[in-house]
């Protein structure tokens, strides 16, 4: 799709946001994120061999919270290939991202790398074999060459923030622990899980971050493309968590969010694109993001399950 074209789109997907009176609500159970103001909305589309295009606040830095969760996939099947699945399942849980009722009934295995008990195993898998600063660094370095840019970060307050209340994930942590699927001190995994999720970025710097996942010509080539349609069906089905469906409905790409009020989705052969908006609906995805998501990909016809826009 040629630049000006795609340009008035997001326009438009922008105005209809910054329109829109419902914003959902912050995630105020992170001290740190309930002080960001729900009125904001960013857009940026990347595509290898054009400027990444956007629209609204796209300079505008937040955290990536659970978007977080991909890049760290993508680093421990790295690290552990196919070995990752004897810790973790590949399912939709249907249940809230922090929900403990499945780890219970399902004897310490999370379901699916998305949901915070299987992230937080991840995390634990890219920690085996290293010392917890270097395991990060590997995260935040993944990222940073997936972006192409050294600038990015992590927000220390905000782990700092979910350190002292994140009481649930400590929980999750446990039960794993207690169930002999965590392999260091509850402490460590969750200090290296907060710090990842603590990661800033600005959509336009997130949207780059996603062009590995799109298998573009021209694209950063940081994992192989049967891993990149693996890391892609994972998005699709699961996550969105228990929303992943509605968001397969509406937008039918895959697509990750965070609490932050991110969401990085995939047009496989064609873009990677980022929202922000800081307010979120009952499943704790962006609101007015998944809207503008179904608006662009109305209007692109940008897809998995077809290809005409309308
Ligand atoms: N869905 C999310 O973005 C949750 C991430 C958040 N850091 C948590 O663990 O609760």
């Amino acid at each position: 799709m040629e630049e000006d074209k795609l340009q008035r789109i997001l326009d438009q997907v922008a105005d209809a946001a910054f329109a829109t009176a419902d914003k959902g609500r912050v995630a105020d159970y992170i001290p740190e994120l309930a002080a960001v103001d729900p009125d904001q909305f960013a857009i940026a589309v990347a595509r290898p061999g054009h400027p990444t295009l956007t629209a609204g606040r796209a300079q505008k830095a937040f955290s990536i919270q659970s978007v977080s969760k991909v890049f760290t996939l993508a680093v421990a099947l790295g690290k552990l290939g196919d070995r990752l699945w004897n810790r973790v399942g590949r399912e939709p849980s249907g249940q809230a991202f922090d929900s403990v009722i499945l780890l219970e009934q399902e004897k310490g295995r999370p379901r699916n790398p998305f949901i915070n008990a299987g992230a937080i195993v991840t995390t634990d898998a890219v920690l085996e074999g290293s010392e917890p600063k270097e395991a990060l660094a590997a995260i935040l370095r993944f990222v940073r060459e997936a972006a192409g840019d050294d600038a990015i970060h992590i927000n220390d307050s905000v782990a700092q923030s979910e350190i002292a209340t994140g009481h649930r994930n400590f929980a999750l942590a446990h039960y794993l622990l207690s169930h002999g699927n965590l392999q260091h001190p509850p402490e460590l995994t969750l200090g290296t899980y907060f710090h990842q999720c603590a990661i800033e970025m600005n959509c336009a710097q997130l949207a780059d971050a996603g062009l590995f996942l799109t298998a573009c010509d021209g694209a950063p080539r940081m994992v192989s493309p049967s891993r990149i349609r693996r890391i892609n069906a994972l998005m699709m089905t699961c996550g969105h968590y228990d929303g992943s469906g509605d968001y397969a409905y509406r937008v039918g790409l895959p697509g990750k969010s965070g609490v932050g009020g991110g969401i990085l989705t995939i047009a496989p052969g064609i873009a990677s694109i980022a929202v922000w908006a800081p307010g979120l609906n009952r499943y704790g995805n962006s609101k007015l993001g998944t809207e503008a998501m179904q608006r662009l990909t109305d209007l692109t016809g940008w897809s998995v399950f077809g290809a005409a826009a309308g």
